[in-house]
Parts: C-alpha cells; structure tokens; sequence
C-alpha cells in the first residue's frame, strides 16, 4: 500500500466534501508506508475519533476499489509523522474500543515525544527593579480583552459553526479541551472575537486567573526589549506563568527566528504545564513560510479549525446582531440589503453598517433601502463597477477555460451550459439586474432560462462538491 494511492484518495474526497470539513479533519492527517500498512497520524484524540466515525470507511472504499487484490490495510494513531508514537511501546490497552476490521488503530493521547529541547526553567533573576519595572511594563498592556468579544455577542453559522464549537469547549472546558486551539482564516471573519470570548469566559469563570492577550507583533517587540534591558528571564517567566496565552495572528512570527525560538519554548512550558494557548493565523499553519517546521508539528497536537466567510443568511444576523446591541432600529429588509452588497468579512460588513447608522443619525430619517443605497452610495458604485455582467461572463469563461462567445451562444453542450448557468446565477447574485435584463445579455435568453439556471445551480451547490467549490472560488475572485 502506497502513500502515493493514499493522496490520490484524499484527493478524491476532498471533491466529495466542503471545504471546511475537508480542511478541519483530513488535512491535518499525515501518513507513512510501513511495509504493506499505511500508518496515518491524526494529531489528537479528537480528530481521530472524527476521522474514524466520519471518513475512514469512505477512504478504505475508495482505496479498496484502487489496490486491486489487496485489502487495504490501514491504522489510525495520535501522533505525527516526524515522531510517531512508536507502536511497540505501546500496550494493547492503549487501543480505543473501536472494532475496525481493517483499520486497526493505537493511539497514544500524549504527544510521544517531549520537546527534547525545551529550555530549562530560569534562574532567579537578579536584575536590579528598575529594569524589572520596565520590562513589566512592556508586558502590562498585553493583559486587556476585549470585554465586547463575548460568546453571547458572537453569531454562530454554517461558516463559523466548528470554530465557535472548539472555543466554547476550550472556554468551558480547559485542560480537558484542544491545546492549543488555532483557528485561521481570512481577514475580519472573528478569529480575534472567538479568542477573547474565551479568554472572556475564562475570567468570568475564575476572576483571578491570568488570561494574557497579544498579538504575535507585540510578543515579538516585548522579547526584543527584554533582550535589549538584558531581561529575558523575566520575560520567559511573564509568559510562562499564564493560565491562558492568546496569541494573533502568528503568521507574523515567520522568518522572525529568535521569537520564534522563544515562542517555542514558550509554548512547549505551557503545554507541559497544561496551561491553554489559544492562537490565529490568516491561512493555514502548514503553509506559513519562514514558520519552523518544529513550531508548525507542535500546532498539530490540539485542533485547526478553518472559519469562513459567513453566508448571506449570517451576514442578515450578524447585522441585527450588531444593530440590537447599539439599540437601533434596523428593518429587516434593510440587513438583507446591506448583506446581500457587503460579502467580503464581518470588519466591511461592521463599517458599512456604522456608516448607515451615522447617516440616520446626521439626517435624523430612519434607517431605509433609500438611506443606504445614499449612505453607501460609492461603495455600492464601486461594486457595481466591479460586478458587472460583462465581468462575471469575463472571470467564468476565465475560470472554465472556455470563450466569452461560448457562453453566449447558443451550443448546449456540459461544457458549456453548465459553465453559462453559474455565470447567470452569479449575475442575479451579485448584480441589481433583471431576470430578462440578464437572458438579454446572455445571447438573447428568455427570463425563464435564467431562473431555471439560478434554481438548477442553488440545487447543484448543495449536491456536487465541485460545483459548490467552483461557485465559491468565483464570489470570492468576483468580490474580493
Ligand atoms: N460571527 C460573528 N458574530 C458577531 N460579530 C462578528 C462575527 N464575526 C466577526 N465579527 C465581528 O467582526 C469584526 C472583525 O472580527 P475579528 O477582529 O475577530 O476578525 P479576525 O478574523 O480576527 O480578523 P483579522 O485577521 O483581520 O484580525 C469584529 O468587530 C467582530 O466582533
């Protein structure tokens, strides 16, 4: 059995899956040939738990149907690639009781390897209390959270569903939840709102305990400082003595390699100390550049969680949401407007709705479909600039490699048709253009076509992975 055969069915059910779950169970899997078995690491109980219920069945088929006579042979560990949990240490008790004929499975819940090179704890420090004054103010501002970024104010969807999950288990739960919790995503999706309502819940919890917030650029200027003040030692014990370390958007540690040292062992003492980090990145951790491979390993021991844009349907709530807290009247036909325009990250989402909440207030006229569309008059000029119909047909005959022409003609073909129809749904989506204005500029088509394109493809993105991922790659070129 081949690691190659192995990434080939991967593949494949990468295409029967969304995204979201793709990346938050099967990506983070790694695997190993050892003669005829293949040895496929999850990096904690959880996920392996996921994967054993959910996938495995599914890629033992998919592998059956493609190593001819051979039964696949698989097994499931905790663990990573790099250092195994090495399987003769291992007694039989060690196996969950979970009957899998053909995927026998040991797992080990602790990391098997113990960072070999974590630093040994400081020495008492003997610097005289001026620089530890300084030093300790560096490192005061770090403390704060924001008091706003509560579960409560947090509105859960589709696209945000498995992150908020994890963070309330974590909130809940720590030292029997995921450590560390890493969510990523793109800019503004409330990566940062979900890690201080945790830290939020922590303290609620237990007023005393220590919940250090901070972005990766601070811890990075704080360490240099120590370094500078020849005060690293209060340093270390500063970030070691925390119950709870949220750090953002750690992208910003690759290529810093001294931080990054630090961090480490950092991170490995509070790991060690069952001590939560909770961390965010703006993409996925494998893929920073410049981020150590060591550091990247170590993420892997808790839970990735992607969050993604949020659908039309939790834009409209998350507007309520925001307009109920600021205890103003917004119809709901108003939200609609605003969500169905700004689909990029809440952040926009948030501006726009400020700026019509100002107007309101400057104008003293309630909040209409009138007093947005002049509110938000050159931000919805600039988009309809960008989302044109001629655009959507330009970016779709791009994406599908096929001709502009082509989707105006008249041939039928699959290659062709279905390509059409998601640019005619994607016209409706995006542009205030009529069901007729649209057939005309679809080479003279009736209004039904295109209502029967715009219901074909909503059924399509429910049913046909590829169709779903394609629609979503093109909102994202089309409105980004
Ligand atoms: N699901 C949600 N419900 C309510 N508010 C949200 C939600 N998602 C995001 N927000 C709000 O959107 C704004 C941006 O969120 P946040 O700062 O957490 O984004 P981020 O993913 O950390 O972005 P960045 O990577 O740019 O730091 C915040 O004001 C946050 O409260």
């Amino acid at each position: 059995m081949s690691v190659e055969l192995w990434q080939q069915c991967v593949e494949l059910l990468r295409d029967e899956l969304p995204a979201q779950q793709f990346n938050t169970w099967i990506r983070p899997l790694q695997v190993e040939a050892e003669g005829d078995e293949l040895l496929v690491y999850a990096p904690n109980r959880f996920v392996l738990d996921w994967v054993n219920e959910k996938y495995l069945s599914r890629l033992l088929e998919l592998l059956g149907e493609r190593s001819e006579d051979v039964t696949p042979s698989v097994s499931l560990l905790i663990g990573s690639k790099r250092s195994p949990a090495p399987r003769a240490a291992q007694p039989a008790s060690l196996a969950p009781p979970v009957a899998l004929a053909s995927a026998p499975m040991v797992a080990d819940e602790s990391p098997s390897a113990k960072p070999v090179d974590a630093q040994p704890a400081t020495n008492p420090t003997t610097v005289p209390s001026e620089r530890l004054v300084q030093v300790e103010g560096a490192l005061k501002h770090t403390s704060y959270l924001n008091r706003a970024f509560t579960f409560e104010n947090f509105v859960e969807g589709k696209s945000n569903q498995l992150a908020r999950a994890a963070a309330w288990q974590v909130a809940d739960n720590p030292k029997h939840g995921y450590n560390p919790l890493l969510l990523y995503g793109g800019v503004g999706l409330g990566k940062t709102h979900l890690m201080h309502a945790v830290g939020n819940h922590l303290l609620k919890k237990n007023p005393n305990a220590k919940v250090v917030y901070l972005h990766s650029e601070r811890f990075v200027a704080d360490m240099v400082k120590a370094l500078q003040l020849n005060a690293i030692n209060e340093f270390k014990r500063f970030y070691r003595s925390v119950d709870a370390l949220l750090i953002d958007d750690i992208q910003f540690f690759a290529k810093k390699e001294r931080s990054q040292e630090e961090f480490f062992h950092t991170f490995n003492a509070l790991l060690e100390g069952g001590q939560q980090v909770i961390l965010t990145s703006d993409r996925y951790p494998k893929e920073i550049e410049g981020l150590e491979e060591r550091l990247k390993s170590r993420f892997g021991w808790g839970l990735t969680v992607a969050m993604e844009p949020p659908e039309l349907e939790t834009r409209v709530a998350i507007l309520m949401k925001k307009a109920e807290q600021t205890k103003i009247e917004l119809p709901h036909d108003a939200a609609f407007f605003i969500a169905q325009r700004i689909r990029s990250n809440v952040r926009e989402l948030e501006g726009a709705l400020k700026r019509v909440i100002a107007h309101s207030h400057f104008t003293n006229h309630p909040i209409t479909i009138e007093l947005i569309r002049e509110s938000l008059k050159d931000l919805l000029a600039l988009q309809d600039k960008l989302v044109s119909i001629d655009n959507i047909q330009r970016t779709v005959a791009e994406y599908y490699k096929i001709k502009i022409a082509d989707l105006l003609s008249k041939r039928r073909s699959r290659s062709v048709a279905r390509p059409r129809q998601v640019a005619m749904a994607l016209s409706k989506e995006l542009t205030n253009h009529s069901l007729l204005e649209i057939g005309n500029s679809f080479g003279g088509r009736d209004h039904t076509t295109v209502l029967h394109a715009c219901r074909k493809i909503a059924e399509l993105r429910e049913s046909d992975a590829d169709i779903r991922e394609d629609y979503k790659n093109l909102l994202r070129t089309l409105t980004t």
